[in-house]
């Protein structure tokens, strides 16, 4: 049964406590759900989704991602788990730990093979990401990142009915066709009454390998009009990077590069705790 006393949306839902059809698993006491959405796919978001949780839980919070993109799940080979699976009984599944305690779950954990489609209905993959919710025994967590499908279809519309989300982080590249499609989702958040909570710009420039300068990829950038008109903050801008590509392999880069991500991924974490 759903209980609102309990619910990390609590003080900031539209939803009202007859109708609401969240129901928790008794096991998990989660602090802030949060959405990570870009409306358009191939973005980055769910890069940006694993470097938030990376970032976290370096910072000392208790982290899970749920992998909502259930078409086209990459969150385990981003986390560098491609090869693990879930199990459970009927009604419980245990996510899977990374060597740092970050939670994780995703409907590859699930089949015997990730190189096996879903060819499911809708319906039946909206039922399947609720069951992320109601069955997977999360325990006791500060965050749960939720990587959402691309797009602003049934899925993600299913999930911010059903899920209660604190607030959705923006993931964006600075094309205007990008941010022409990212407003829709934020249009789709204003009408479920969620908040958005801030964007990332992602593939924002590279680093020149000799002189360690910026340089923007874009002449033209409309990032600033685009927060000015949706009223957002611009949470951080990520470079290129090879680590970013091969985070799976993080522990294989020099510190320095590691120095860079954390760098440029502060702001992000900075803005999320801020905008909360
Ligand atoms: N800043 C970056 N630097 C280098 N490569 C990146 C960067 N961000 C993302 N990538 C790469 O771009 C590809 C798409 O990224 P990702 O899967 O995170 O996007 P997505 O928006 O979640 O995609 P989808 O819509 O398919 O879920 C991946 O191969 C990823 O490694």
């Amino acid at each position: 049964m759903s209980d609102c006393s309990t619910c990390p949306s609590k003080g900031s839902c539209g939803k009202d406590e007859a109708t609401c059809g969240i129901v928790s698993n008794p096991h998990s006491h989660i602090q802030h759900v949060i959405g990570i959405m870009s409306g358009k796919g191939g973005v980055g978001k769910s890069s940006m989704t694993v470097l938030l949780a990376k970032q976290l839980c370096k910072a000392g919070y208790r982290v899970g991602i749920m992998d909502a993109d259930m078409t086209g799940p990459s969150i385990p080979r981003l986390m560098g788990l491609a090869h693990e699976h879930a199990y459970g009984s009927n009604d419980a599944i245990e996510p899977v730990v990374d060597k740092d305690g970050i939670k994780v779950m995703s409907l590859n954990f699930l089949l015997e093979d990730e190189n096996q489609p879903v060819v499911w209905r809708g319906p039946i993959i909206a039922n399947a990401v609720k069951q992320f919710w109601s069955d997977v025994v999360w325990g006791d967590l500060d965050f749960l990142l939720i990587d959402m499908p691309p797009g602003t279809g049934d899925v993600a519309l299913t999930l911010m009915q059903s899920l209660p989300i604190s607030g959705m982080v923006m993931v964006s590249t600075p094309q205007p066709m990008v941010s022409m499609i990212v407003s829709k989702a934020i249009n789709m958040c204003k009408e479920m009454k969620i908040r958005v909570l801030g964007v990332i710009e992602n593939m924002s420039y590279i680093i020149c390998p000799d002189c360690q300068k910026r340089i923007d990829l874009y002449q033209s950038n409309d990032m600033e009009a685009f927060l000015k008109r949706n009223d957002l903050p611009l949470f951080a801008e990520l470079p290129m990077m090879d680590l970013i590509a091969n985070i799976h392999k993080d522990d294989d880069y020099t510190s320095d590069a590691i120095a860079l991500l954390d760098e440029a991924m502060k702001p992000a974490v900075d803005g999320l705790l801020k905008a909360l």
